[in-house]
Formats: structure tokens, sequence, C-alpha cells
């Protein structure tokens, strides 16, 4: 018995050592991988001889491949027929003096009647590229848009500039119906754009019925679809409603299709491509980069940070506009009415607040009388406000692309504007319980996790894997707080601290009991229930670096979730993940890299300094925390 227990342990630890080389192979195949990927993507650049400022990329994955440099030099240098009107107008009606990368080239695509994908960043004018076409072809343009808050304020916009659009909705009178769907068979096309719900395409037999006579008769110009990752369940805003839109070009099959997206990877757009049943659309993608936008994570010491938004608003954005995000409709009231007592004008905003409420709030926001608007997502589509020059998240959003969008809010005018999201450790399981049936919740909110758990890699390079995009991490000129403060790092050995943490969930388990991430934190500080303390090594470390660890460890599987659900609520339990076992393995490590600010002066050992940190020091001499500040400075002086 005693020989084939000691056989077992024996068989049991080779196993193990095996695993163990496995998973190093793995992480180094994922490595190689990812610097293949990235060198492949480099190459097709070069071949595709994709310009600096634009290029047409994916279009060999989704459409023609023969979409090239000099077929986007065409659209964007040629003259057409319809250049000299187009010009005019951009600059009589809309008062635009000139064209930004990549509308000139989506307008002459639009107008030789090509079906296009547009995927532009938030606030570089993607509604031009439809709104200037319509307005300069015969009949009118069909846009399909999500919101009807967005189609309010377009209207608003267009009745501003005089150009004639309507809009059909369910709260559209009778008389308003009658009117516009007349107008749509009209000669004389008494209006040039005409508004949409994705829900009336789907519900209106009449609207339909009406859109094949103006068809049949040439007045139907285009097909505008807004937010038109909307029609993919791979996207981060899916609609049901969007998903019967191939409707269209299947009943209208010649009017020219845009899509526009400030948000899609080529995944996405494969799938709307099928959706809305457009054959060979070109696509083109404008660089993410938002150059004027500086990115910053900052870490939540404790739960409530408004102390320190507030001293933000107060001292770095007197006087200057922006948006808080938060979690929910409730910490939109609580952070709204504490900044208010600390005398900023802050006014709520989220969705169950009356329509005339919602619109007060952007109204006095847009003219200034208020400071800020403190916002769950429901503040988004449609906000067209130029200079906004801080976005704050309160609570990280559910996804990179998610951030991208709300934090590309800032700056539209394309003067300098801070995005700043506050990281807490409650938050992340607060937001993963909320995503639980999501198909890729938990996916997506650990690349947001890992974004901002992240202290070595530029911030736009970690986005730029989002949009499929090659960076260099060069071009973020400093306006990333891990490109601005690169070196505020150590690489540190956690195996110990991994085995204590690990141990304590292994215990609880071992007596069926759950441990939520705050409860494990508590434990192994030594604080909470005395049962939790007698089966643990209570920790020196500050509850920071306790934190940090625990997510590393939950990003790198050494933990995972253990969700369990109540008829009212959902929890977020920790479990012991796939890798956990492997730490049984005396030598199995773990390393990870923190940021200084967030270490104690007892922490871990560390295993080395950062790359930047030695070199730098080596050439300088010096310290070159010091060194890097002094650089920092001269670019930007923060508080
Ligand atoms: N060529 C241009 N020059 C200067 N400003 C422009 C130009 N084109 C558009 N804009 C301005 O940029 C702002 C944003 O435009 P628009 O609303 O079309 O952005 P968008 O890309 O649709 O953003 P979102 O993704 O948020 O819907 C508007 O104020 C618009 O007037």
């Amino acid at each position: 018995m005693a020989n084939n227990l000691d056989d077992a342990q024996a068989e049991l630890d080779s196993v193990e050592a095996e695993l163990e080389m496995v998973e190093v192979q793995i992480s180094e195949l994922l490595e190689k991988q990812t610097k293949l990927n990235s060198r492949k993507n480099k190459l097709l650049q070069i071949l595709e001889g994709a310009c600096s400022s634009a290029q047409p990329s994916g279009s060999s994955k989704l459409s023609k491949p023969s979409f090239s440099k000099q077929d986007l030099q065409h659209y964007e240098e040629s003259d057409f027929s319809w250049s000299k009107e187009v010009q005019a107008k951009l600059c009589s009606v809309f008062q635009l003096s000139k064209f930004r990368p990549l509308q000139r080239a989506a307008i002459n695509l639009s107008m030789s009647g090509k079906d296009l994908f547009l995927v532009m960043p938030t606030g570089r004018g993607k509604s031009l590229c439809y709104q200037l076409p319509a307005l300069c072809s015969n009949g009118f343009t069909l846009v399909i848009a999500p919101l009807v808050s967005l189609m309010e304020d377009q209207l608003m916009y267009l009745k501003s500039v005089n150009v004639p659009a309507v809009t059909l909705n369910a709260s559209s009178t009778k008389e308003d119906s009658k009117r516009i769907l007349a107008g749509m068979i009209d000669k004389n096309s008494p209006f040039k754009l005409l508004y949409v719900t994705p829900e009336k395409i789907a519900k209106s037999k009449l609207l339909m019925s009406k859109l094949e006579k103006a068809y049949n008769m040439g007045l139907l110009a285009r097909i505008a679809v807004d937010e038109v990752h909307c029609c993919s369940q791979w996207g981060h805003d899916f609609r049901p409603d969007y998903k019967l839109l191939g409707i269209l070009k299947r009943q209208l099959p010649k009017v020219p299709l845009v899509g526009l997206t400030a948000t899609a990877t080529s995944n996405v757009l494969k799938d709307c491509q099928k959706i809305l049943c457009v054959q060979e659309p070109v696509t083109l993608t404008a660089p993410f980069n938002r150059p004027n936008l500086y990115y910053e994570v900052r870490f939540k010491d404790n739960e409530d940070c408004t102390d320190q938004i507030a001293q933000l608003i107060r001292e770095r954005y007197k006087n200057q506009s922006g948006i808080v995000y938060v979690f929910s409709q409730k910490d939109a009231e609580v952070v709204a009415t504490d900044l208010q007592k600390r005398n900023i004008l802050a006014q709520p905003y989220h969705a169950n607040m009356e329509p005339s409420d919602k619109s007060q709030v952007h109204q006095q926001w847009a003219s200034k009388k208020i400071q800020v608007v403190v916002a769950t997502v429901a503040f988004g589509m449609g906000i067209d406000k130029a200079d906004v020059r801080f976005v704050i998240h309160h609570t990280i959003s559910k996804s990179i692309e998610n951030y991208y969008q709300e934090s590309g809010r800032a700056g539209r005018d394309d003067g300098s504007a801070d995005c700043i999201v506050f990281f807490g450790f409650g938050d992340i399981f607060r937001i993963s319980t909320m995503v639980v049936m999501e198909n890729t919740g938990q996916q997506k909110l650990q690349n947001m996790v890992a974004y901002c758990q992240n202290v070595d890699r530029c911030r736009r390079a970690m986005m730029a894997i989002h949009f499929d995009e090659v960076w260099n991490d060069e071009e973020c000129n400093q306006m990333c707080d891990v490109c601005r403060h690169g070196n505020d790092y150590i690489t540190m050995d956690i195996t110990k601290y991994a085995r204590d943490v690990v141990t304590i969930v292994e215990a609880a388990s071992s007596v069926d009991e759950k441990l939520t991430p705050l409860k494990v934190c508590d434990a192994w500080l030594g604080k909470g229930p005395a049962k939790h303390r007698k089966m643990i090594k209570v920790t020196s470390l500050s509850r920071l670096e306790v934190e940090s660890i625990i997510i590393h460890l939950l990003l790198h599987g050494y933990f995972s979730e253990d969700f369990s659900f109540t008829p009212y609520t959902t929890h977020f339990y920790l479990k012991l993940g796939r890798k956990a076992a492997l730490l049984k393995n005396s030598n199995h490590s773990i390393t990870m890299k923190m940021r200084r600010r967030v270490m104690s002066h007892t922490t871990v050992k560390k295993v080395s300094e950062s790359p930047v940190e030695k070199s730098s020091a080596k050439v300088q001499g010096k310290r070159p925390a010091d060194d890097k500040k002094s650089v920092a400075k001269k670019v930007k002086t923060l508080p």
C-alpha cells in the first residue's frame, strides 16, 4: 500500500512537472504568436503600401482585395463631376474649410455608388460623409440610427445649417408620417435626409413599400447605417432590430449603402457585411489614434475617489467642461450630489430620468451653465460637444471598446484633453456580475482590467490590439501615463504570496465556504471574521498590493470566477483557477510588474528593475526616475 502511494506521488510529481513545462511552452508560443502577428501586420502594411495618415484596412479581408493605396489615393485626390459642388457645400452649408482624413475618399466612394464601411474614431466627422453626399444627390438619403435622441440632435443641427431633414419614429404624429411618406415619392424631394430607427424598418410595411417605390423612381439616393456595429452580436452594443436590416439590400439592391462606426474589429465588420447582405464593400479605417487625448489610470485607494475627482475638476479643469462616467444610476445621483457639495456645478444623467430632464441637463452642459455631467453610459451616442476637456471614469468601463468610445467624447475640437480612469478592486466584480450573461462579457472585462493593471505597455498599444492595428509606441508622444512615467514599475517575485492567498481560498473551499474577492483580501490582511483568520498567514502587504496580486492571479488563471445566482442578484466568488495546481510545484514561480506608487516599503522580493530603468540608469549614470520625471515635466505638468 505504502509503495503504491509512493509511486502515485512520484507519478503525480512528474505529471505536474511536465504540465508546468507545457505551460511554459504555451506561454512562450503565445508570446511568439503575438510577435509574429505584429510582424505579419507590419509586412502586410508595407506590401499594401499603406499611407501614413490612413489605410484602407480590412479591405483585403472583407471585400475586394484589390482596393489598394492607389485606389484610396484616387478617391482622395481625383476630380469627379461632383467635386466642385461637394467642396462648395462643405464651406457654404457646413461652414467647414477642409476635410479631415478619409472624409473626401468616403464621400467620393459613396457618390460613385460603392458600398462602404467607414470606421472612424468617435468625433472625427462620420456624419458629414453621408450628409454632404445627400445634399449633392437627387432624392433623399435614408439614415438608420439607433436612438431617437441621436436623431433629434442631428435634426437640430441640420436645421441650424438649413438642410431639410425629417424623422419617422414611434412618436411621429399621423399627419407627420403621412406628409413624410408622401415626400419620399415626391420628385421635388422636400427633404434630403430621412432618419428612421431600425425598428421602423422592421415593423412598418408601409415604409418599406414607399422605399421600394422611391427606389424605382430613382429617388432613394443612398442608405446610411449609423453605428453599424450594432448589427453584430460580437460588437459592443448589439441591438436585435439591426439584425433585420438585411431586408434593405435584398429589396433595394442597387442603392449604395454606407455603414458607419467608431469601433469595430474586422470580425465584427465581417458579421455586419453578412447581416446587411452587402456583397463587396470597401472598408475605410481611419487610424484609431486620437493624438490629442492623454490616457491615464489611477488606483482607487479607497472605494470613494470623489475627493480626488473634485480636486482635479477644481484645479486642473477649472471652468472647463467634462464628463464623469459612473457605474449605476444611483452612483450618478450620489456622485453628482457629492460634487455639488464641493461647489462644483454638476448634474446627474441616466436612463431612468424623464426625457425633459435629460435634455435640460444636456442643454445646460452644452451651454456651459453646468460644468460636469455625472453620467451612466446612457449619456453617449449623439453627444457632440467639441470642447470637452476631460472624461473621468469613476468606475472602469466594461470593455476597452466601450472605454475608447466613452473617453473619445473628449477633445473633439482637436484641443488637448484628458481621459482618466479610476481603477477600483470592488468595481471589477460589480461589472463582472453585470455582464455575466453577455457572450464575451468576461473576456472583454478582463481585457479592460488588464488595460488598467498594465504598468509597462503604452495604453494606446493595448487599445490598438482591439482595433487590429499595429502600433508603434513612439507615436504616443508621452500622451499616456505609462509612456510618460515609463520606469515607474518593478518586476516582483510574488510566488510566495500567491501560495498564501491560494491557500486561503483552498481552505475555505475545503469547508464548503465561498469567498468573495473582498473577503479574501480582508482575510489575508487579517481583517474580517475570526474563522478566516485562523486558517491563513496574515500578510504585511498593503491593501493595494494585495488587490493587485489577486487581480494578477485572476487574469493569469490561478483564480477564476465562481458565480452564484439568486432570484435577485448574482454573487462573484473566487475559486481556484486552472493554473493553481502549478503552485504545488516548488520550482514554479510567478512574477508580476507592479507600480512603485502601489508598493509599500515592506514589499515582496524584487526580481529585476524595469528595462527602461536599467538601460537609462546605465547610460545616464543617475537615478532614472528623476531623469524621466524631468522629461515628463517638459511635456506636461500634472498635479
Ligand atoms: N472636416 C471637418 N473639419 C472640422 N470639423 C469637422 C469636420 N468634419 C466634422 N467636423 C466636426 O466634428 C464633430 C463631430 O462630427 P460627427 O458628429 O460627425 O462625429 P462622429 O464621427 O459621427 O462621432 P460619433 O462616433 O460620436 O457619432 C462635429 O462637430 C462636426 O461639425
